[in-house]
């Protein structure tokens, strides 16, 4: 725990053995390793910085309750940046499935920004093939409704984005960050990365997949409650502006979230809400 250079608030390790482990660290609940027999499928930049404050560039982050620029704190929300805390330890279940749960809820640092309360629950599960995510919202106020947004922020380590294809957009409305978010309809069936990208696709089916990950595998995402998918790689330009990244780590990553990111969730006091999303490598 901590050193000179980073503060590390401590990860938590799923280990399902032969090699097929996920980690969380806790700066976050920031999943920053999935291994399927030895092979990492998440992207951390080797610049990343663990100071406990900056997010984590790469692996899974948790974006709420603001998804995108927020006028009253930090881009993408709070939930990436602060603490988590374990709610039930890994543990092995009768078929070798490996589970934990973390838990965030209101502070004064989180109510200096969006003055309500709120209890967020993420439960993992490691399978053999499988990362499954499991969200919980909860509005404990009396009387305030509360509105967020949120995603699962992904980066997926691919050896080469040129040769990523990936599937699920066809017929969706996007909104196109990249060109002053004109709003177009997605005409291909399979889409491929061949610059700056950053895109809102709007109420995409429950599947995508996308190709050439680490070893040609092609991994499967399957969603429920989360209308919307992310889009992102910064590419050769927007990538030399980022201090915690390397210059040509952009052909090595593709960013995908799953999440409500264009219309707000709005949870009335004591009402949940509930979403998940599945990774599985086919
Ligand atoms: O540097 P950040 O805050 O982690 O954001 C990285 C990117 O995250 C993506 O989700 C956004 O669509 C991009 O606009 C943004 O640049």
């Amino acid at each position: 725990m901590g050193s000179k250079k980073s503060k590390n608030i401590g990860t938590v390790v799923l280990d399902r053995g032969d090699n097929t482990s996920c980690k969380i660290n806790l700066h976050g609940a920031t999943v920053i390793s999935w291994r399927v027999n030895s092979q990492e499928q998440l992207f951390v930049s080797q610049r990343a910085v663990f100071d406990g404050k900056k997010a984590i560039r790469g692996g899974i982050q948790f974006v709420f309750p603001q998804y995108g620029p927020w006028t009253v704190g930090p881009q993408h929300g709070f939930a990436r940046i602060i603490p988590w805390n374990l709610e039930k330890s890994p543990e092995r279940l009768p078929n070798g499935d490996v589970e934990a749960t973390f838990f965030i809820m209101d502070t004064d640092f989180t109510r200096s920004m969006w003055n309500y309360q709120f209890r967020l629950t993420y439960k993992l599960v490691l399978r053999e093939r499988e990362l499954q995510f499991n969200v919980t919202v909860f509005n404990p106020n009396k009387e305030k409704k509360i509105n967020f947004t949120i995603s699962l922020n992904t980066y997926l380590n691919v050896p080469d984005i040129r040769r990523c294809q990936i599937t699920g957009f066809q017929g969706c409305t996007f909104v196109d960050k990249t060109k002053d978010n004109a709003v177009s309809q997605e005409a291909r069936a399979v889409v491929e990365i061949e610059e700056w990208t950053d895109r809102v696709y709007q109420n995409t089916p429950q599947e995508h997949t996308i190709s050439n990950m680490a070893s040609g595998r092609r991994i499967r995402i399957e969603k429920n409650n989360f209308p919307d998918t992310g889009l992102w790689n910064p590419w050769t330009d927007l990538a030399k502006g980022l201090l915690d990244f390397k210059d040509n780590e952009y052909s090595n990553m593709v960013s995908v979230g799953s999440g409500h990111l264009t219309n707000p969730v709005v949870l009335i006091p004591g009402a949940k809400f509930e979403a998940s999303q599945t990774f599985e490598l086919i």
